[in-house]
């Protein structure tokens, strides 16, 4: 049994859909479950309509119809008009309608699963029902159903036993029937409502499905050749790495490597299961292949690029040195405001750490650090992380830019850059 992803650029039109037919086609000899995330952007642009809503702003219904139109027109360019996966969609997206009318429910976290996760939800439906029209037998199935999660929105904590005793009790015998397609990203909670696991997690629900059905192997179909030792979008000559280990795979997408979820690779090491990342564009090419003893010599350095980064240096109110309470203290504050730590440096009177700007949470940290600490920030920056690097590397990297925090170990290095 093979487990698919694709992710939103692969869908993010009726080419890349009808694309995806062709991918799937190519597999009709196997068991497919098929997991599928939201199309293009439209994960940011519900993002952005939860945000207007919850603050009531004047242009929630001018949002929303952009979101809708944009399907609706792939859905024409796919499919006759009367075909019954118009009204599918439809029934979907009126679990949002029901949402704006009324008022906002006080909990940011908990409305923006309910409306963010219909992106997934109609994706699917499109799938399910495109693999249909060209004859390949397909079933659309609720996730929510399947993973079960805490009721932690947005970042919802998987229950394996639970999560492994629905899967194996009803996806084996679907499987036999015809493929499954099923959403990216999204949980349920015991009260049967919507949970999501974190900004890109669709790559880890595939990996959760995998892991639990002992799937030969997992496929990410993505926009580039595999996984490359640093980002195409920032760097020309780039090459492709073959082969990697879990180890290798772990510490590329720790540091930020969006090109997989972090918490994609750990069940699948711990069950063995190769994750192939392959392009949607070229089905026949190698890729990636990610595996026990994926072997890598690193001919060049890998580099990690994090954009919109803040550089928060703390230190305490009556000058004391920086001790183990205040840490405590601050992690503390971090952990509650759900900000997660991408470096740190401590020296005698201050604290420095580095993360991602999150506008609302970052308000929230501030006020809560206000009581006990004085703090100084430099938002707009970025984070590179090399591995496996050489000085020679590393200095051309931050030609042209202030270094405001250095950390060098013996594999890695991290600089936060103006
Ligand atoms: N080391 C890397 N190798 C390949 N792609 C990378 C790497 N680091 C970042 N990326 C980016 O990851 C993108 C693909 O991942 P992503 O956008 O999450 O795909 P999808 O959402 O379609 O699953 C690429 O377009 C590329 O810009
Ligand atoms: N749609 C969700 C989940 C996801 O994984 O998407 P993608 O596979 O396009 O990165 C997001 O954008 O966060």
């Amino acid at each position: 049994m093979l487990v698919f992803k694709f992710g939103g650029a692969s869908v993010k039109n009726a080419e890349g859909i009808i694309n995806l037919g062709k991918v799937v086609n190519k597999y009709t000899g196997n068991q497919l479950l098929i997991v599928v995330s939201a199309m293009g952007k439209t994960t940011n642009a519900l993002e952005k309509l939860t945000k207007a809503y919850f603050n009531q702003a004047d242009d929630v219904n001018e949002i929303y119809e952009e979101i809708k139109q944009y399907h609706y027109n792939i859905l024409f360019e796919l499919f006759d008009s009367t075909d019954p996966v118009f009204d599918e969609v439809a029934n979907t997206f009126v679990e949002i309608d029901w949402m704006l009318e009324d008022e906002p429910h006080d909990d940011y976290d908990f409305i923006y699963d309910q409306i963010v996760s219909v992106g997934e939800l109609v994706s699917t439906r499109i799938v399910n029902a495109y693999l249909n029209k060209i004859n390949l037998k397909s079933q659309w199935l609720d996730v929510r159903g399947y993973i079960h999660t805490d009721n932690t929105y947005r970042e919802g904590v998987v229950q394996w036993h639970k999560t492994k005793e629905s899967i194996l009790h009803h996806i084996p015998a679907l499987l036999e029937k015809s493929i499954v397609v099923t959403q990216g990203f999204l949980g349920g909670t015991s009260e049967n409502f919507t949970t999501t696991l974190g900004r890109e997690g669709s790559d880890y629900t595939a990996s959760i499905l995998a892991s639990c059905l002992n799937a030969e192997s997992v496929t990410t179909w993505k926009d580039v050749p595999g996984i490359l030792n640093a980002d195409p979008k920032y760097f020309e000559d780039t090459i492709k790495f073959d082969e990697l280990s879990y180890t290798d795979a772990i510490e590329m997408t720790y540091y930020g490597a969006t090109v997989i979820h972090p918490k994609t690779i750990k069940p699948l090491q711990n069950a063995k299961i190769p994750l192939l990342v392959k392009p949607f564009n070229d089905p026949s090419a190698a890729g990636t292949v990610i595996k026990e003893d994926g072997h890598n010599n690193f001919a060049k350095p890998v580099i990690i690029i994090k954009q919109s980064q803040v550089l928060l240096s703390l230190s305490a109110k009556d000058y004391s040195f920086i001790s183990e309470d205040h840490l405590s203290e601050i992690f503390r504050l971090f952990a509650q405001s759900h900000i997660k730590v991408n470096v740190m440096q401590t020296s005698a009177l201050s604290f420095s750490v580095c993360f991602d700007h999150d506008e609302d949470r970052f308000k929230q940290l501030l006020q809560s650090l206000s009581e006990g600490f004085k703090a100084k920030y430099n938002s707009g920056l970025m984070l590179i992380t090399t591995r496996h690097y050489t000085p020679a590397s590393l200095k051309e990297l931050t030609v042209g830019k202030t270094v405001l925090l250095e950390q060098v170990s013996r594999n890695t290095a991290q600089v936060v850059v103006r």
